[in-house]
């Protein structure tokens, strides 16, 4: 990937260049921690820190030029070219995915947006291009996937230079496709600058990182920025679709923002492709799907309103991309679950558990309703919010956990750098507020510490009810203050069983 450091600089339109161009940069980095010698460093202001300030790190380990936003000459010697512009960000932007031969343009990128539903219909998208013989590559929020190799990875959408990079590891890897979430922050934030979507799919919109984006409208235009991307008159590819819910208000907007056909998916309104005659069960749910193909019956393993939705974008995307009708039938219906999306925890208990990972109001009302569809006894639901994160969200999912469930326990959910005990109180607005709207036989119980309170969800559990286990899935930690633990919330179940079991 080793590139001259005149050429890639030509893609910067304001920079005032000190030192010498003609030179090969082996790496690009942002952060000083993983420069190597020939790197090319990116300074960035951040919200924590500023990047600038790493600069004499980043030189001690090998770096041979620097991309700056301001006056930096006596941090650095001589030897290290400065290559000053308005804004790094943009320049990053330009420059890593010509740095990495712009792996977007070689793939078929298919790219997924929405409050939920991203991870869910990523993995049935994998499934279904597999089934019909694509080596596909995944990248979201549980890990990276370059057929089945396996990458850890931090965010939902990685930035652009570990984006880039893994996108280059694909097209090496022989992959065809690389289906992704795109966040919205990663689209405010054009951590995607460089790839060319050729399907975008928009799941749905709610509530969620309002911290972030301050307003829902921002929200929506960071999400609109997807199909906007479809239609830009310097896509290299041939044949964009936009996959669109319909049922959600702001699936119009998605669909106006992308001038190229658009397939549309909806259960109460008219859509390019429907759902009928759903039956939800605890272990799965069986349905149709109409269209312009005819009707799909399907009978599968996941189940709950909010997966038939995503079947549909599913099935959207693969018929764009040419999946005949009988290959997409067979991969779903051998579809078995996705980590931590209503996973069912088995131990030989007589009650229901389910650990599953909504973290947005409207992912809780939707698997609470869901486990409301079936359940035969209460619903004890253990959740709560997450920290350095939207806090307006905290009292509405309170007040969702009371009105579907029986017994609320709220516990920590990743507290990050906020006192746990303060995110609690903020839930308890709202878990108070609906208590006064309830009936009776409703109860709570506030406890932050996650292990004592799942300890008490499957004590105080009876046959036939439903303990709800939510905002984590498959997240095998605890992010605290100071420090990360190990935390599995399916793990800790199967464990408390086996305890209360063995205690008798
Ligand atoms: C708001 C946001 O997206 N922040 C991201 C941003 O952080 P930042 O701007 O605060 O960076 P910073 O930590 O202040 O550091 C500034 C610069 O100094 C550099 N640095 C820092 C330390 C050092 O020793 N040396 C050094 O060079 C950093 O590499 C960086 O370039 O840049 C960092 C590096 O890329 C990201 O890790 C960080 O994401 C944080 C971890 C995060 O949690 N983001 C969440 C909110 C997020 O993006 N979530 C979405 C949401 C998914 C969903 O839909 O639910 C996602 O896509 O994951
Ligand atoms: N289509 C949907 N509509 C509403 N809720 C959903 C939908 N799909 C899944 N959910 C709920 O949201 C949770 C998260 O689902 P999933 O991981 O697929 O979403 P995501 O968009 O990838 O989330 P994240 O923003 O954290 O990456 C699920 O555990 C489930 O409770
Ligand atoms: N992608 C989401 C995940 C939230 C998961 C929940 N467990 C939390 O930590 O709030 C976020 O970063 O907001
Ligand atoms: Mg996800």
């Amino acid at each position: 990937m080793a590139k001259n450091l005149k050429q890639l600089t030509t893609l910067l339109s304001d920079a005032t260049i000190l030192g010498k161009l003609d030179q090969t940069i082996e790496a690009v980095a942002h952060d000083s921690r993983k420069v190597v010698p020939g790197t090319l460093f990116f300074c960035l202001s951040g919200v924590h820190v500023d990047g600038h300030d790493f600069i004499a790190e980043a030189a001690r380990r090998g770096a041979v030029a620097v991309v700056v936003e301001r006056d930096v000459s006596d941090v650095v010697d001589d030897t290290i070219t400065i290559i000053k512009v308005g804004d790094t960000r943009v320049a990053m932007q330009a420059i890593v995915p010509c740095f990495f031969d712009y792996p977007g343009h070689k793939l078929r990128m298919i790219g997924v947006t929405g409050t939920n539903g991203k991870t869910t219909s990523t993995y049935l998208i994998r499934d279904i291009l597999r089934k019909a013989g694509h080596k596909v590559g995944l990248i979201g929020t549980i890990q990276t996937l370059i057929d089945d190799k396996t990458l850890p990875i931090k965010n939902t959408t990685p930035d652009v230079i570990e984006l880039q990079s893994t996108l280059a590891e694909m097209v090496n890897s022989g992959m065809e496709y690389v289906i992704m979430e795109v966040s919205s922050h990663a689209l405010a934030l054009n951590r995607v600058a460089g790839c060319e979507f050729d399907v975008g799919i928009f799941t749905n919109m709610t509530q969620d990182h309002l911290d972030f984006h301050q307003t829902f409208e921002n929200y929506i235009d960071a999400k609109a920025e997807l199909f906007r991307g479809l239609n830009k008159p310097t896509n290299t590819k041939q044949g964009k679709t936009a996959v669109v819910n319909l049922d959600d208000n702001a699936g119009a907007i998605m669909a106006q923002n992308a001038a190229c056909p658009v397939i549309s998916y909806a259960v109460n309104k008219d859509g390019v492709l429907t759902a009928n005659n759903v039956t939800i069960r605890e272990t799965g749910s069986s349905f149709q799907v109409k269209g312009p193909f005819g009707t799909m019956e399907l009978s599968l393993s996941i189940t709950g309103m909010f997966n038939v939705y995503n079947v549909l974008a599913a099935v959207g995307a693969a018929l764009a991309e040419g999946v005949t009708p009988e290959v997409i039938k067979q991969a779903l219906e051998s579809f078995t679950s996705v980590p931590g999306r209503f996973e069912l925890v088995q131990a030989g208990q007589p009650f229901t558990v389910i650990v599953d990972y909504a973290h947005t109001p409207d992912g809780l009302e939707n698997v609470l309703k869901t486990a409301k569809q079936f359940a035969q006894g209460r619903i004890i639901v253990v959740f709560g919010c997450g920290g350095d994160r939207d806090r307006t969200k905290r009292p509405i999912m309170g007040n969702l956990a009371v009105q579907y469930g029986d017994v609320v326990l709220a516990t920590s959910d990743n507290p990050r750098s906020e006192d746990p005990e303060k995110i609690l109180a903020d839930v308890e607005v709202g878990i108070k507020e609906a208590l006064c709207a309830a009936k009776n036989g409703k109860s709570y119980e506030v406890i932050p510490d996650r292990r004592q309170a799942i300890t008490q969800a499957i004590r105080l559990a009876k046959a036939h009810d439903v303990v709800l286990i939510a905002g984590k899935g498959h997240e095998t930690y605890q992010i605290l203050k100071d420090k990360t633990i190990d935390f599995d919330d399916r793990q800790v179940a199967r464990e408390v069983i086996k305890e209360m079991s063995d205690n008798g």
